[in-house]
Order: C-alpha cells, then sequence, then structure tokens
C-alpha cells in the first residue's frame, strides 16, 4: 500500500528534501504539499519546487480542505505551525511525524495529549546515525558515571533560530536520565566571565552558528588522564528527510501514541 504523505513546510531547506525522498521512496509519494499564508511558493508545483520535476500537486496554505488527500503529514516548520497542524490533524484523524525543534514545554504537552487521539513521531534528529549515537550516550554515561564532566557541543548553519538544538538537549537528557540527573536542574548553558570552578554534576551546552554547516553534535565525558567523545557529523538533510519519510511509512499503520525514531528504528530495550 502507498503511503500518501503531506509535507508542511515544503518551500523549506527541509521540506524541499522531504518532498524528494518522499518521491524517490518505494511506498511513499508525496500528496499534498502546505507552506505558510502569503508565502511565495503558494500554487506552484511541489515537484518543481524540489528539483524532481513536475508531480501535479500545487504548494496551498490549507491543510484542513486536503485531510482526504493524504496519510500522513510531515512536519518540518516552526513550533507554532506545527501546534495547529498538530490540532488539525487531531480533528480530521490523521497521523503526524514532527521533526520541528524548539517547542515549549506547554507545546509538547498539548502535543502528547494529541498523541492519546493519533499517531505521532516526535524526535529531534531522523538520522539512523544520531539515533545510534543517543544509544552510545547511554552506554558511555552509564560506564564512565560521575568521574567525567560532560559537554555537549552543537554546530548548525546561521539561519537556525533555535539553541541549544533539539537534539543537543536530547543528549543532554539521555546523558542526565543515565545518571539519574534532572537536566532542568544540571543544565549550564555557555559561560562568562569569573564563573568559578566547574561543578562535575553539571551538564554543559556550547552552541556555535556559522555559514552553511548541516548539523555538527559532539558530547565530551572528560575525566583525569583520558577523554571519550561522541561525534556524529550530518554533511545532508537527505539523512533527516529519509528517516522523516520512513517515519511517515512505518506510522501509516499504527495504533494512537507518542512515538521516537528509537521505535521507529527499533532501538527501544
Ligand atoms: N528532526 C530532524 O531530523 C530535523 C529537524 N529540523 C528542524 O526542522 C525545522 C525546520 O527547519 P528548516 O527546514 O531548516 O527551516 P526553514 O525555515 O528552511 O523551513 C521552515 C518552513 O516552514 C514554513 N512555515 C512556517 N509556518 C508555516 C505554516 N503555518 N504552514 C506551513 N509552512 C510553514 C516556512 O515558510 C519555511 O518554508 C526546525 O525546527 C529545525 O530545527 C531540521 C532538520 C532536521
Ligand atoms: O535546524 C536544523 O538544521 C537542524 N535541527 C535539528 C535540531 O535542532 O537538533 C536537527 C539537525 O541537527 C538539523
Amino acid at each position: 500500500m502507498t503511503t500518501r504523505i503531506a509535507i508542511a513546510g515544503a518551500a523549506g531547506r527541509m521540506g524541499r528534501h522531504l518532498i524528494e525522498a518522499a518521491h524517490n521512496t518505494e511506498g511513499t509519494q508525496p500528496a499534498v504539499a502546505l507552506e505558510a499564508p502569503g508565502h511565495p511558493s503558494l500554487g506552484s508545483d511541489a515537484g518543481v519546487l524540489a528539483g524532481v520535476g513536475e508531480l501535479g500537486v500545487n504548494v496551498t496554505d490549507d491543510l484542513v480542505a486536503q485531510a482526504e488527500r493524504f496519510d500522513v503529514l510531515i512536519d518540518f516548520t516552526i513550533p507554532e505551525a506545527t501546534l495547529a497542524n498538530v490540532r488539525a490533524c487531531r480533528a480530521a484523524g490523521r497521523a503526524i511525524v514532527i521533526g520541528t525543534t524548539g517547542l515549549s514545554d506547554d507545546q509538547k504537552s498539548e502535543l502528547a495529549g494529541a498523541a492519546r487521539d493519533i499517531p505521532v513521531v516526535f524526535a529531534p534528529n531522523m538520522s539512523v546515525g544520531v539515533n545510534l549515537c543517543l544509544k552510545l550516550l547511554d552506554l558511555a554515561a552509564r560506564v564512565l558515571g560521575d568521574t567525567v564532566d560532560i559537554e555537549v557541543i552543537e554546530a548548525h548553519h546561521r539561519h537556525k533560530i533555535d539553541a541549544p538544538s533539539g537534539t543537543a538537549l536530547r543528549m543532554g537528557e539521555v546523558v542526565a536520565e543515565a545518571l539519574g540527573r534532572d537536566l532542568k536542574e544540571c543544565a549550564v548553558y555557555g559561560r562568562e566571565g569569573r564563573t568559578g570552578e566547574r561543578d562535575r554534576r553539571t551538564i554543559g551546552f556550547e552552541t556555535i552558528r556559522a555559514g552553511d554547516i548541516v548539523g555538527e553534535h559532539t558530547v565530551m565525558f572528560a575525566g583525569e588522564g583520558e577523554r571519550v567523545e561522541i561525534t556524529h557529523k550530518a554533511s545532508s538533510r537527505m539523512t533527516f528527510a529519509s528517516g522523516a519519510v520512513r517515519a511517515a511509512a512505518w506510522l501509516a499503520d499504527r495504533p494512537a501514541g507518542l512515538y521516537d525514531m528509537q521505535d521507529v528504528l527499533g532501538l527501544k530495550d
């Protein structure tokens, strides 16, 4: 069965890759393309936008009117648009894959509420490599324990609007959970001035925004006499887009619930 995919944020950096990935993946097809009201791409052909040739799918701003045309919505937009799309999918009984980062705690709670009625995949990073790294981080944190200082360093392109990245925060959560810490209480975001000596129980975050960097994350476990670093470097957005399309195909026949990429990839214990 072919999974018909709607793509929100179709003209964005991720949106164009998602159209291409949904078009090139066996068993999926781009069926609806959505953009913000007033966006210059409205009315244009999604395939032409993505550079894969005409698909006969015109970009629209009306998700509700398109509800019968798709099975799963993939959303890589901004938090406010994502929540509006979650509400529309919940009302229409459609599944949704969410890659958007920077959601507030309230927005995440609303999302979890919607997942009682519809299937939702929500993950800050859809690449296989990053999801493997999350498993390695859990192991590293358990083995090295409280004997090391832990720092999360991330670098992204100059257009990114949230910091730290959703992936960096998830990496911090995985490490904190493994060590029995609460990230909200032990995170330190950047340092400046007379900071005093480092507290070993903190987890530090450093953010770089520069040029066209697709996405790089390093978690450093630094002890006395040795240091372990786990690094992931994305060199193409297609790695995220392929993962999101894989998640959409996986989600199409799942019951309502809140899932992540560890579920999609079968990495949950
Ligand atoms: N989970 C993952 O694997 C990844 C997540 N991301 C996240 O995806 C999000 C988007 O990233 P980019 O594509 O780089 O941003 P972008 O700014 O290039 O694209 C976002 C698009 O959403 C559109 N948009 C805004 N409001 C809309 C609405 N109401 N309806 C439909 N479209 C709307 C914008 O016009 C824009 O074209 C960010 O939060 C980013 O952190 C990015 C890459 C990978
Ligand atoms: O905005 C981006 O580009 C990316 N955002 C995601 C995040 O915030 O973790 C994932 C990826 O690193 C690219």
